[in-house]
């Protein structure tokens, strides 16, 4: 959902403002630490109620002040609010009623990031995958956190009695059946989005660049050929000595591959920004057709590692997008030029933590 009006007090080094978006494409351009990817924390905060990565959320609170608030007003007329403490309590309340958990507020607004992290999903390590891959089911399918958490607790209470080293086989027994039923339920829900995701992911990828030979394998995280419960007997006592299960869905990867070979060690810098682009705003794509729920972009300093001609691309496929968009970058110039609708486009000059007067194409 999209978000109108923007405020916040307390988030490093910018100014507290108030700020009227465009429900299409927002820029905010501006120097080195001006405060540009502060304001796109700014609306994760909002969204996610922490920033991009654990060790940031410890330090967005400005120095000067003892506690963050953004709040904003939602396309469908809804007030949210996130209060941050430097301590870290968090307090998030819904048109003035303080809202149960994190996932109903993950629910509300999808929030899709691009940053010079996300090189991660070509290049980093399974689990930058999964999230990626458990982002778009767990947007899709209602029942894919609660089996997550039994998952996990199984996993948890499997990997506790192989360290005690007293095993009570039929209390492992019961562990290890809750662990088999949530895992292969997991893998399901994983092997029916990616069925609809890909060729989802394959139209965008070939809209901003040619990669034929690009491919997404799924290993589920257990030997494809045998059912999970005799892996883990299998395993049983490998399992034992490591105190560990290492068979599961907790071990799922999405591998993207070029001729075969890591994405990562294949693609030019620019092609693998294009190619996670493509990850990103297929995943939001596809939601939107599943459950006409749109996602709010994040995307930081967008031109970076891109010519003149794919940022036009991306910039072009991101304005068809049903999309509310909030990108960064130090120069403007590029991205001035080329919006087939001009009036949905907002430039931001942010210098020193100061948000400048907000422009229009439209505005005279
Ligand atoms: N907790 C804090 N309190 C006050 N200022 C902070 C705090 N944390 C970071 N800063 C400062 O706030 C600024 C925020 O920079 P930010 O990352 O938003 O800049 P940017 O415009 O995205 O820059 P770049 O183009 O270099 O990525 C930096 O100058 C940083 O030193």
């Amino acid at each position: 959902m999209a978000v109108l009006t923007l405020s916040f007090q307390g988030i490093r080094n910018l100014a507290s403002a108030r700020l009227n978006l465009s429900p299409g494409v927002n820029v905010f351009y501006g120097d080195n630490g001006a405060g540009k990817t502060s304001v796109l924390e700014a609306i994760h905060l909002l969204a996610m109620a922490r920033s991009f990565k654990l060790a940031r959320t410890r330090t967005v609170v400005s120095h000067e002040l003892e506690e963050l608030l953004v709040t904003g007003e939602l396309g469908d007329g809804s007030r949210l609010g996130v209060r941050r403490t430097q301590k870290g309590q968090v307090q998030i309340r819904l048109n003035g009623e303080s809202l149960a958990s994190l996932a109903q507020l993950v629910h509300l607004m999808p929030v899709q990031l691009i940053h010079s992290d996300s090189f991660a999903l070509l290049e980093g390590s399974p689990g930058d995958r999964r999230q990626f891959l458990d982002w778009g089911v767990f947007h899709q399918t209602v029942a894919f956190h609660e089996d997550w958490q039994r998952l996990q607790k199984s996993l948890k209470n499997r990997n506790s009695l192989l360290r005690s080293g007293r095993i009570e086989r039929s209390q492992l027994a019961v562990w290890e059946r809750e662990y088999i039923e949530a895992a292969e339920r997991i893998d399901g829900y994983r092997k029916q989005y990616l069925e609809g995701f890909v060729p989802c992911f394959h139209d965008v990828l070939n809209q901003l660049v040619s990669l034929p030979e690009l491919r997404i394998h799924y290993y589920r995280g257990w030997d494809r050929q045998k059912p999970l419960n005799e892996v883990l007997e299998q395993q049983r006592d490998r399992d034992m000595k490591l105190g560990y299960t290492q068979s599961g869905p907790q071990r799922a990867d999405m591998r993207i591959k070029v001729n075969k070979v890591n994405a990562a060690d294949e693609l030019s810098r620019g092609q693998q920004k294009l190619v996670v682009c493509a990850l990103k705003i297929a995943q939001s794509l596809y939601l939107q057709r599943q459950q006409n729920q749109p996602t709010v972009f994040l995307i930081d300093d967008l031109p970076a590692e891109l010519d003149h001609h794919h940022i036009q691309r991306l910039g072009a496929l991101m304005e068809t997008l049903q999309s509310q968009v909030f990108m960064t970058c130090v120069d403007p110039a590029p991205l001035k030029t080329f919006w087939k609708h001009p009036d949905q486009v907002r430039m931001f000059h942010v210098e020193h933590g100061e948000i400048g007067s907000e422009m229009a194409f439209g505005d005279p």
